[in-house]
């Protein structure tokens, strides 16, 4: 597996968000809606066994991954302070400000443990790669869960956000697919 520099990874991260930027900035809220329920319809088959799905609140130009859960509910990240590892927590109720700018549950929703996470990413490859948001909330999350029970985990991306091929750290928890509102990649 190739190995990156942090400062390849840094570039990678800030040059992904950018083109990720452009293409969403450029969507009607129509073309938005549509790709959002385009994703939908693929990610279904991965959450047809699922029995409790970790989801995430959609920040900045993320795809939204609501309409993948119009079925049922979903266990959102929470998180006690910006030093705490990542839980997961019913969603259902309200939801407040957490630490890293996303909407978490509040402190008494119930804690559960996912078996299949729908996970937010700046870039992924083919091979399932991924670059997130740098803090390796969800490679720590993965790595617990993983070392527990068989998790799943599902990127969610627009497009754009797909490359031919990234690094990868040796801390880095491989996505068991890539899910576009045109592509389904199996790794
Ligand atoms: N929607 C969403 N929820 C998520 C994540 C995520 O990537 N997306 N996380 C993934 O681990 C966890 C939260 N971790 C985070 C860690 C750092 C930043 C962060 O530095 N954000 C930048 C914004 C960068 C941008 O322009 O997109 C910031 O606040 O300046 C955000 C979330 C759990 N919940
Ligand atoms: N299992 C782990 N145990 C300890 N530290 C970890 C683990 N996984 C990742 N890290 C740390 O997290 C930091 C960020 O990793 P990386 O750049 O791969 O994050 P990311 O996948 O982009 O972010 P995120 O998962 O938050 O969206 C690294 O400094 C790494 O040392």
């Amino acid at each position: 597996m190739p190995t990156a520099s942090p400062f390849d990874k840094e570039a990678l991260r800030r040059d992904a968000r950018a083109a990720r930027a452009a293409f969403v900035r450029g969507l009607s809220a129509g073309e938005r809606q549509a790709l959002e329920a385009a994703l939908a319809a693929r990610t279904l088959p991965f959450l047809a066994n699922a029995r409790a799905i970790g989801s995430y609140v959609p920040m900045g130009h993320e795809i939204d991954p609501a309409a993948c859960l119009a079925q049922g509910m979903a266990l959102l990240p929470w998180f006690a302070s910006r030093d705490d590892v990542m839980h997961f927590r019913v969603s259902g109720g309200p939801l407040e400000p957490g630490p890293f700018g996303t909407m978490q549950p509040f402190a008494d929703a119930a804690e559960a443990v996912p078996d299949t996470l729908l996970v937010p990413l700046v870039a992924a490859d083919m091979h399932g790669n991924r670059i997130g948001q740098g803090k390796g909330h969800f490679d720590r999350a993965l790595a617990a869960l993983r070392a527990v029970q068989p998790t799943i985990a599902i990127g969610l991306a627009w497009d754009v956000q797909i490359l031919e091929a990234l690094p990868a750290d040796s801390w880095d928890q491989c996505l068991d697919a890539v899910v576009t509102p045109t592509r389904t990649l199996t790794t």
